[in-house]
């Protein structure tokens, strides 16, 4: 299997309103840096996964309506607890359909798996990873 992976970050604030999250329950900051690798069992005609430039392009796309705000205050985020499992999988939701409606060309419709990496400090970090059905 062959992958390539790229990198972007967020700064974002939000809170986790459960007991569980302890002190995390009050408003806090992050800075994630988001890794997405991409997953394909043959390379295309060009010999790649995908083209590193359009899987840039989208990754900052995609984190840029979520990049400086209080999640906790974004419609679609309202009654989530915002932890960084789920925005691995709502990151992942979204390249996604990048994928299958051939933001990275035709060819990106083939890919195979995506995986979508958060890493919250250098010690932690969450990841979703899942097929590309196109
Ligand atoms: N599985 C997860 N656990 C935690 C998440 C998360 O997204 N997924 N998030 C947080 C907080 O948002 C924050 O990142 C860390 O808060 P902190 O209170 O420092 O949490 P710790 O578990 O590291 O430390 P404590 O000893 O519990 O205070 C927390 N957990």
């Amino acid at each position: 299997m062959f992958s390539v992976e790229v990198r972007d970050r967020i700064m974002i604030a939000h809170s986790l309103p459960d007991p569980f999250f302890g002190p995390a329950q009050n408003l806090h900051g992050a800075t994630y840096v988001v890794d997405v690798a991409f997953f394909r069992e043959k390379l295309t005609a060009e010999n790649v996964v995908v083209d590193i430039g359009a899987a840039l392009r989208v990754l900052n796309e995609t984190l840029k309506p979520l990049g400086y705000q209080n999640l906790d205050a974004l419609p679609q985020f309202k009654g989530h607890l915002t932890t960084t499992e789920f925005l691995c999988k709502y990151i992942f939701d979204r390249m996604a359909e990048a994928a299958t409606s051939g933001k990275f060309g035709t060819e990106g419709q083939r890919l195979s798996r995506i995986r979508v990496t958060l890493s919250e400090t250098d010690l932690a970090r969450a990841s979703y990873e899942g097929p590309i059905s196109g």
